[in-house]
């Protein structure tokens, strides 16, 4: 295997000085991808040639930074099925659902250009004597940090906005996705960027270290775990001059209550627990049921459903539902969360099994009605645990006993049950009769508590990409009509 030249600094790709660093098949632990990190001096080089490109990019009229964004819209049209074979290969998940990631990569060009104007964009207010303006700013430098489960989609959602808003770039991928995160890069060379106006860092966490330790860098924007944000977070503090984005993980609650359509319910709950293997940070952790006739008949119906969901290969014929997670490794760690769980005195309804050897599971379902010592914790997987209930109010002060406020649920047709749980659930995204997971990028997107720190992405991107500047303006001095008191000018 040829080994890549993975670092993109100042416009040229060059080899990393670091320690070996590879990518793997998850399906098959088939080494995909390798090359070398980038060492300190080489992400030192990245920052530098970020900030030697800044007022050339940012000086230019938006509508030459948007032709080059649109250029690679054109682009990733183009090479979509690539991009979307790639994804699956790197990631495991299955191509139905990589080709809607990179449709998702298109459509956040045109809607990342909508929320530059709409919450970014120049506004000009009248006033007695000259003009007021509000104006936005690019931060500057800024570092983006992105996580595997959408290796294309989730960066891109930090990307595009941050360069339509100005900003240079220095992007760190998760270092378990470089392969579609060097796609992805060439594809913005294409488009014609400048050199230094996006650079791609690769390596694993000492990479990452040394990015977001960087002096010279205005902002990080950053989607990945709680725990990696909460470190972030706390090497930031005090630095009240640099922009700090955080999209982290949920625990993620959804409640059934009074639905008459069982099938649709199962379905719901089956697209908010096990899409993507469980591995999207707004999939449905805790499933609040009923106790009695109803809740049993959904369970009934939800173990039957879930024990015919179909794994497999990402890019099989006949398409599954799940693929691999993203490691052997993650899926162990899913078959120790289970353990966990039932030593802690859970009850299983369905086992998670790991095929060892590979990153397939199968998706797990768990009665935790009855453990006290219920972790706070994020299983980023397939894994749903149960809580059956008797009463509305203790199920949602359970639903809300979290440090994370990321996504929650209401299933059931009773319009003034969803107005109450509206009002008392607190999370980010909060949906009603349709899946918590599936979010869309033309609104905001983002979670309170251990979630993230209140700079939603998606279409409030705009707003962390660039600071606003007031200004009151004359086009020439002059002397006001009237002085203020005691003031004689002569
Ligand atoms: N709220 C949101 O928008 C989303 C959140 N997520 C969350 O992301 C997680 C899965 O992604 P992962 O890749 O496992 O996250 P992660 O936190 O392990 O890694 C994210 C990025 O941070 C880097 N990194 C890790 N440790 C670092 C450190 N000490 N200093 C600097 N950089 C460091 C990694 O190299 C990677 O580029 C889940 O918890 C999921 O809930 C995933 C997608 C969306
Ligand atoms: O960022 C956007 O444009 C919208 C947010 C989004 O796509 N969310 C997805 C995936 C995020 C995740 O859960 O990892 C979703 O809600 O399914």
């Amino acid at each position: 295997m040829t080994t890549h030249t993975a670092q993109f600094i100042n416009g040229q790709w060059l080899a990393g000085n670091g320690a070996a660093v590879a990518s793997l098949n998850p399906a098959t632990n088939e080494t995909i991808w390798s090359a070398q990190a980038a060492t300190k001096e080489q992400v030192d080089a990245a920052v530098k040639a970020a900030r030697s490109a800044f007022f050339a990019w940012s000086d230019r009229p938006f509508a030459e930074r948007l032709a080059i964004v649109q250029r690679f819209a054109e682009l990733l049209k183009e090479h979509s099925e690539t991009l979307a074979m790639a994804i699956g290969r790197e990631t495991g998940k299955p191509l139905w659902e990589t080709r809607t990631e990179v449709a998702a990569m298109i459509g956040k060009i045109a809607i990342s250009e909508k929320a530059y104007h709409e919450r970014t964009g120049v506004v000009e207010n009248p006033m007695p004597q000259g003009r007021a303006f509000i104006r936005h700013k690019a931060h500057g430098v800024v570092a983006v940090f992105g996580p595997y489960n959408f290796p294309g989609h989730l960066p891109n959602g930090h990307i595009v906005p941050a360069l339509l808003a100005g900003n240079t770039v220095i992007f760190k991928p998760s270092e378990l996705t470089p392969m579609v995160a060097e796609l992805t890069v060439q594809l913005w060379q294409q488009a014609g960027l400048p050199a230094g106006v996006l650079n791609l860092v690769q390596g694993e966490v000492d990479t990452g270290k040394a990015l977001a330790s960087h002096r010279g860098i205005d902002g990080l924007f950053f989607t990945g775990s709680s725990r990696t944000g909460h470190l972030l977070h706390e090497q930031y503090a005090g630095q009240p001059g640099k922009i700090l984005a955080l999209e982290m993980g949920g625990n993620n609650p959804l409640i059934v209550k009074d639905a008459a359509d069982t099938k649709a319910v199962v379905h719901d709950i089956i697209q908010s627990a096990f899409i993507s293997s469980g591995q999207r940070c707004t999939c449905a952790r805790k499933l609040f049921l009923p106790v009695g006739a109803a809740g049993d008949a959904i369970l009934e119906k939800l173990l039957s459903a879930t024990k015919a969901i179909q794994v497999g290969h990402f890019d099989a014929e006949q398409q599954p539902f799940m693929g691999s997670m993203i490691s052997e490794r993650a899926a162990a760690g899913m078959v120790a969360a289970q353990q966990q769980l039932l030593d802690l005195g859970a009850v299983s309804l369905l086992p998670l099994t790991h095929q060892v050897g590979t990153g397939f599971v199968t998706p797990g379902i768990i009665d935790c009605t009855n453990v006290t010592d219920y972790p706070d914790e994020e299983h980023f997987g397939p894994l749903l645990k149960v809580f059956r209930y008797s009463d509305f109010d203790a199920a949602i002060e359970k639903a809300n006993d979290t440090a994370f406020g990321l996504s929650a649920g209401l299933l059931g047709d009773n319009a003034e049950d969803y107005d109450y749980f509206l009002r008392r659930i607190r999370a980010g995204i909060v949906n009603w009769n349709r899946p918590i997971t599936g979010a869309s990028s033309a609104a905001p997107f983002g979670g309170i508590g251990a979630s993230g720190n209140h700079r939603a992405s998606a279409y409030y991107a705009a707003d962390y990409c660039a600071f606003p500047v007031a200004s009151v303006e004359l086009e020439k001095v002059v002397l006001p009509a009237t002085l203020s008191p005691g003031l004689s000018i002569d």
